[in-house]
């Protein structure tokens, strides 16, 4: 069974497409990274489930209903990237005035306050709160009325580490209880270990999807070695290791990562070397090699 389901999804802004061709699914329970330069896509994509935009191409559905229907509205909850609240009204009246919108009793606004830990602050106008407390009083508004499928753009954008952990935490609670999520992200970094997918998206296209540890095995990144030659060595250095010379008395090297403990022993074991430092792919590194280049090497 899927919540979300995206087939072909072609959107344009007048002669420029700025979703080609997506398709994706996300199923109850599960947590989808969306990653991606800015102009990437990503909102787009929010806005076309939403039923906001209209696509020029391809098919939406949501738990089995056509975006903007009364039935996917019921579903969805959305946080938008840059969340803006009436500054005048308090926590508590910004997010009553949400609850009566989804036709909840306000009688749920106090505890969902607490859950995203802004309850001290309920009665202050939202003017005087900060980024990071507005951006939960946001999530709290997309988490009324346990929604089946929530789209979150960016939500983590202004939060600090510890806020970034406790704001993951409740993903992970939302999902357990059957909610499908798909939230924005820059980085792999951030998401790792705390979505069960991602999805790249370049230039209006998927480029990668899957689990990271997946695309990460996928990408065959190289390991970067760098040797430090003792004095009058470099030369002979690389005749044995190959690779380039580089400000006279190093060398770099990169090699398949499943040869590096190999190489990486015999530069040790050699009389000519006096260091050596070893670079392994970062995630960052995973990222880049899809948004970049669509995964070509
Ligand atoms: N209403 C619009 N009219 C014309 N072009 C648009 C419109 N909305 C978005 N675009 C273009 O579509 C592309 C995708 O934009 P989108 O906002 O979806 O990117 P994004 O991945 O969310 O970026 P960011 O990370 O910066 O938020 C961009 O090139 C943007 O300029």
């Amino acid at each position: 069974m899927t919540m979300l389901d995206v087939r072909d999804l072609t959107v344009r802004f007048g002669g420029f497409t700025a979703l080609d061709g997506l398709s994706l699914s996300v199923a109850p329970g599960e947590t989808l990274a969306l990653l991606g330069h800015n102009g990437a896509g990503k909102s787009t994509f929010f806005r076309s489930v939403l039923g906001f935009l209209k696509p020029a191409a391809g098919q939406l559905s949501i738990g089995g209903h056509l975006p903007g229907s009364a039935a996917a509205r019921g579903l969805v909850s959305y946080l938008p990237e840059n969340v803006v609240f009436h500054r005048a009204l308090t926590g508590l009246e910004v997010l009553s005035f949400f609850a009566r919108l989804r036709g909840e009793p306000v009688s749920v606004v106090m505890p969902l306050l607490e859950k995203v830990g802004v309850a001290h602050a309920a009665r202050r106008p939202v003017g005087t709160w900060s980024k990071g407390m507005r951006q939960r009083l946001g999530l709290a508004q997309a988490l009324i009325g346990a929604p089946g499928l929530l789209l979150l753009d960016e939500p983590t954008s202004g939060l600090d580490p510890v806020s970034r952990r406790d704001f993951y935490a409740l993903i992970a609670e939302v999902a357990g209880r059957g909610a499908a999520v798909v939230l924005s992200s820059h980085g792999l970094e951030e998401v790792e270990n705390r979505t069960d997918r991602v999805a790249i998206l370049s230039a209006g296209r998927l480029v990668a999807q899957g689990p990271l540890a997946a695309l990460a095995e996928a990408a065959a990144l190289r390991a970067q070695i760098r040797v430090t030659a003792r004095a009058g060595q470099a030369d002979a250095l690389q005749t044995r290791f190959g690779g380039t010379r580089f400000n006279g008395t190093a060398l770099e090297l990169s090699c398949d990562m499943k040869l590096k403990f190999d190489l990486v022993r015999r530069i040790a074991a050699d009389e000519g070397v006096a260091d050596i430092e070893v670079r392994l792919p970062s995630l960052n590194d995973v990222y880049r090699f899809y948004s970049d280049n669509g995964g070509r090497s």
